[in-house]
């Protein structure tokens, strides 16, 4: 049975460039290979049953042959019943090679797709943060989705009609040339002539149809932007008008669509004219033959039998070529996506943790107190090259201290927590976490000692305990609810309609800010990291909100090492350093009153923050 082993992403074969220009059949099958390759066995047992029923189905044309020779023009009922018992032997072994074959090719396309897209998504949660900010989400779902499923139709379905319909042809060909030479070599001008003319209109008809299947894609985000956006369309009174719209959307796509339809009613025609039309000659000749006695009425069903299968496997045939064409476009799409090379190292952790072996000591033997330093730093993003986001930049941060950061809107806050947690790393300067150089570390066992409370906090389409536990899946219920109970976020899960079983996220419980920030805090806590980094809420919650906030920030802040983008002025003033930013240069450092004393940027924040701090008092 098949191997196990599913192939990765660093199975394909370098050579293929992601900027290759269109791929061709040969090296598409080269690409798909390495997916294929731990079925081999399946393919061979497959590639047998295939060879066994298309030798099956060019018996069948003896078997009527001999029905008809012997069965019905004969005048032995005996003979009838041998060459029906014939058939029937033949029917039954095709049915059970054909059940053999289909299974196993359909098998082998569902099967090399489902590794291809686990091969794609774990290639894809490895990647960079900035490859998705260039490349629009919906693509790349479209990649996982519509591509690899085209891809198994492919191997699949079509491969294999492809594969038998050639067998058939150069398999009808050597019977018929056998049975009779004049009537083969009608039949091979007959062929093209007559499906030269089918092959074209079908490919009219299939740029129809892709037509129509993209109107009908246009109806559908059209509907799912109105329904995403229904507030907004009801609060402006616009219902009538996104009816008309999508009225209008609607009818596009039905008038596509009975071009197509009727395109393709005309093909049928076609098809039935000139089908029949060229089986009426072959009948034609061949009857005078068979009035002449030059072959028996055996012969003449035969050939009708091979002519038809002919033609048919060539039209198979065309039909597959084209949905080639298709293939090969979504899977150099796929490999282009499979080659985008993660520009930080993927952890060697995290593969071996996928490869099912054992990592918590190492994650382990990482923790303890941890010691952060910034040592002049400068780093661009990728996108901005000619504007450096952090500049020159050195700051330490004692093992169990606490640095807040504050700064104008884009002095480069967040980009320090960036940097932190290697999600970009910096062009000079190094970060060290307890004097080494934190690219000298795995990003998992960094990652490991971190945790990050952001300004919008995650929450996963499932219940509460899932996403507490995100950051320690083996916690103990217990110990989830010692953390909701430090992080003041116990009581509000109980007044949920399921406690902790209920569901959050996108369409789940609505949580106010400041019940997702402490879910997020939480959340922290119990992964107990060495590390903090916190993005306080910058809306202004209420005062009860802000309160059990800030407690349990306080509980989690304590003795370990925090890196806080502040907001709030509490926060400021318990810090036990400030650093102050202004277009990602370090412009003062100090304690509170120091700065207001030094610092005229900070004073002037200060400032706005008090303000802001009475007016929500009074
Ligand atoms: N992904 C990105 N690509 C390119 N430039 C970016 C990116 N993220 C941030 N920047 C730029 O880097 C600079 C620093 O941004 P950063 O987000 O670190 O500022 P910030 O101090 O956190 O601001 P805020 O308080 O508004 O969140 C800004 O000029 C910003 O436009």
């Amino acid at each position: 049975m098949p191997d196990s082993r599913a192939p990765s992403a660093t199975d394909i074969a370098p050579s293929q460039s992601p900027k290759s220009a269109s791929l061709s059949a040969t090296s598409m099958a080269r690409a798909l290979w390495p997916f294929v390759r731990p079925y081999k066995l399946v393919l061979v047992c497959a590639a047998l049953a295939l060879v066994f029923t298309a030798g099956i189905t060019l018996s069948i044309g003896q078997g009527v042959r001999l029905l008809v020779d012997e069965g019905l023009t004969g005048d032995s009922t005996q003979a009838l019943s041998h060459a029906v018992f014939i058939i029937m032997v033949l029917a039954v072994l095709m049915a059970l090679g054909t059940y053999t074959r289909h299974y196993l090719v359909s098998w082998l396309g569902e099967r090399v797709v489902a590794d291809l897209r686990k091969a794609v998504f774990d290639h894809i949660v490895t990647l960079h943060p900035s490859y998705f900010e260039t490349n629009r989400s919906g693509e790349i779902m479209s990649r996982l989705t519509t591509d690899t499923t085209l891809l198994q139709q492919i191997i699949g379905t079509s491969f294999s009609m492809a594969l038998r319909s050639a067998l058939m042809f150069v398999g009808a060909l050597i019977l018929l040339l056998f049975t009779n030479l004049k009537l083969s070599l009608m039949v091979l001008i007959g062929v093209p002539l007559v499906l030269l003319p089918i092959t074209l209109y079908g490919r009219r008809v299939r740029k129809l149809s892709k037509a129509s299947q993209d109107s009908i894609a246009d109806v559908g985000s059209y509907a799912g932007e109105i329904i995403q956006h229904i507030k907004t369309v009801q609060s402006y009174t616009r219902e009538r008008h996104e009816m008309q719209a999508f009225s209008g959307e609607v009818e596009v796509a039905f008038g596509v669509a009975k071009r197509r339809v009727r395109q393709r009613s005309l093909l049928i025609a076609v098809v039935i004219l000139m089908m029949f039309g060229a089986v009426s000659g072959l009948i034609l000749v061949g009857g005078n033959d068979m009035i002449a006695g030059r072959i028996t009425s055996g012969d003449l069903a035969a050939f009708v039998f091979y002519a038809v299968m002919m033609g048919s496997a060539v039209a198979t045939i065309s039909e597959v070529y084209s949905e080639l064409q298709r293939a090969t476009g979504a899977t150099e799409r796929l490999i282009d996506l499979l080659n985008v090379k993660a520009e930080i190292p993927v952890s060697e952790v995290a593969s071996s943790q996928t490869a099912g072996q054992d990592t918590d000591s190492k994650v382990d033997g990482a923790q303890g107190e941890a010691q952060l330093a910034f040592e002049s730093v400068t780093f661009h993003y990728p996108s901005r090259p000619d504007k450096p986001a952090l500049e020159e930049l050195s700051l330490d941060v004692p093992a169990g201290k606490s640095l807040a950061l504050v700064g104008p809107s884009g002095a480069g806050k967040s980009t320090m927590m960036d940097l932190l947690q290697r999600f970009y790393d910096p062009q000079s300067g190094r970060i060290t976490l307890n004097g080494s150089d934190i690219r000298d570390l795995d990003t998992v066992v960094l990652r490991s000692q971190m945790a990050v409370v952001p300004q919008q906090p995650a929450l996963f389409t499932a219940d509460v305990w899932y996403n507490l536990r995100y950051g320690k899946p083996d916690a103990s219920d217990e110990e989830v609810i010692a953390a909701a109970k430090a992080a003041h976020a116990h009581e509000f899960i109980e007044q949920l309609p399921d406690g902790y079983n209920s569901h959050l996220g996108e369409q789940g419980a609505r949580l106010s800010g400041g019940q997702r920030q402490r879910l997020a805090i939480a959340r922290a806590i119990l992964k107990d990291p060495t590390i903090l980094l916190l993005d306080e809420a910058t809306s202004a919650l209420d005062a009860e909100s802000e309160h059990h906030v800030q407690r349990a920030l306080e509980t989690l802040m304590k003795d370990r090492t925090t890196i806080i983008i502040a907001h709030r002025l509490a926060t400021i003033l318990h810090a036990d350093n400030i650093a102050v930013l202004e277009n990602g240069r370090l412009v003062a450092q100090g304690r509170h009153q120091q700065l207001v004393e030094s610092s005229p940027l900070y004073k002037r924040l200060a400032e706005l923050q008090f303000r802001e701090a009475q007016t929500q008092e009074s």
